[in-house]
């Protein structure tokens, strides 16, 4: 009877044992995108700034034009005119108006802003036609973000929209988890790299995995390092793994963890201390392995070894990896996903089973009729994948299922 493997989550579990966060670094603003907070970061000055203008119009006591109406309009003599960017602080006495563009501070003592099409727009004089309420068409200090109050918090994953606010509270950099560094490590030496001539070499194969797996690494913010592919041969393996090592923050081989005579990666650091390789129960991707090395500086790099195999190696990469990248980055772990079933499907008693699948509508999804298993078209078809858990009864439509979103991040 077969191994039935060790559940997806204790995989899972087993490889963050030896992950943590990378150590913080201070980035400008606009090398911060995608990257998370190390810390929670407060304004340096209020949004906005200072009161300002919300049109461009006039700016007045509401106490000064409270009779005007349509008909019966309100004249002011008109003391100023201040635009956006006027390093004043202009004053309003009473009885006047200062003309005034949207961003302009507005004067000490007005509290309101007539709009240029409530008025004749005169410049030495102007008729307001009709009265306004306190406080219209300004926007107050700090009404947005108050200074010295946290703008964006800890553990944030930079975007634009966050960025553009630390840049408006006054900073212009920030503490942030680093990209972390990926290796990736591709063993057989059945594998050609893509763009070799395969007619004089039977029984090769081009190299896949290197190109999703670094592709798939970089959609996840690492920056990548490829190696290999790497020869069925233990001496070379641990020598591009030393190699690989010393730069990155997590190495990911693939291939040469199953049972065949030239399994490599196993053979080369399954007696290893620290080292585990065994069958995880899933399918695909049973096969697994995972450890770490110590760089030459005394760090601990983890290490994932995925199976060969194309599918699973890249949907082992999802499940097993991206946690470990999600943390080395100073996220949780987990970035579950949901999507509602539109048909049935199976399940296993004893294993997760991943499957291709498409969207029929926004957040429903169907199994790709066809699945073989092992179908790279299928996995190049799919807009999910779908994690389904093991169980006793199949999945009904309208039940909930964890998915492996496929698109790339927005
Ligand atoms: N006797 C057993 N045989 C196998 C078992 C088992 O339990 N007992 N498990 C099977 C399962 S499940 C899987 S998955 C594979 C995983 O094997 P390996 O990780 O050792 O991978 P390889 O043997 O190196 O390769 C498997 C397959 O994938 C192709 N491959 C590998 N690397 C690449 C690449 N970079 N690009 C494209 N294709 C690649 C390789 O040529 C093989 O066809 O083991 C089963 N066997
Ligand atoms: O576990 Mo493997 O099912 O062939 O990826």
């Amino acid at each position: 009877m077969a191994d039935p493997g060790v559940p997806v989550g204790a995989h899972v579990e087993r490889i963050l044992g030896s992950v943590t966060p990378l150590a913080p670094v201070t980035v400008p603003l606009g090398d911060a995108v995608g990257l998370v907070t190390a810390a929670d970061v407060t304004a340096a000055v209020s949004l906005p700034r200072f009161d300002h203008a919300a049109m461009d119009g006039y700016a007045v006591r509401a106490a000064d034009v409270a009779s005007a109406r349509p008909g019966a309009p309100v004249a002011l003599p008109v003391a100023g005119v201040v635009a956006a960017g006027d390093a004043v602080e202009p004053v309003l006495a009473p009885g006047t108006a200062w003309r005034i563009m949207t961003g302009a501070p507005v004067p000490a003592g007005a509290d309101a802003v007539v709009p240029f099409e409530w008025t004749d727009r005169g410049r030495a004089q102007v008729r307001i036609d009709d009265a306004v309420p306190v406080a219209r068409h300004i926007r107050r200090a700090g009404e947005d973000v108050v200074e010295g109050t946290v703008a964006v918090a800890h553990g944030t994953v930079l975007a634009p929209r966050h960025l553009a606010l630390l840049a408006a509270v006054g900073t212009a950099a920030v503490s942030v988890h680093p990209a972390s560094r990926v290796a990736v490590v591709v063993t057989g030496q059945e594998l050609a790299v893509p763009d070799t001539e395969l007619a004089g070499l039977p029984g090769h194969i081009p190299d896949s995995n290197s190109v999703a797996l670094v592709a798939a690494a970089r959609a996840a913010g690492a920056q990548v390092t490829a190696y290999g592919p790497v020869p069925d041969d233990t001496r070379l393996l641990l020598e591009q793994l030393a190699l690989a090592a010393e730069t990155a923050d997590l190495v990911v081989t693939t291939g040469g963890v199953s049972a065949g005579d030239h399994d490599v990666v196993k053979a080369a650091l399954r007696d290893r201390e620290g080292f585990w390789f065994g069958s995880v129960a899933i399918k695909p991707g049973r096969p697994q392995g995972a450890g770490a090395v110590t760089a030459s500086d005394g760090r601990t790099v983890p290490v994932v070894s995925l199976p060969g195999t194309p599918v699973a190696a890249y949907s082992s990469f999802r499940l097993f990896a991206e946690p470990a990248l999600r943390v080395l980055a100073g996220q949780r772990p987990d970035a579950v996903v949901r999507a509602i079933l539109d048909v049935p499907v199976d399940v296993a008693a004893d294993r997760t089973l991943v499957l291709p699948a498409t969207y029929v509508a926004p957040g429903r999804v169907a199994q790709l009729a066809g699945h073989v298993g092992h179908s790279q078209r299928l996995l190049a078809a799919a807009d999910v994948l779908l994690v389904v858990p093991p169980g006793d009864a199949p999945l009904a439509a309208g039940a909930e299922v964890a998915i492996l979103p496929l698109g790339l991040p927005a």
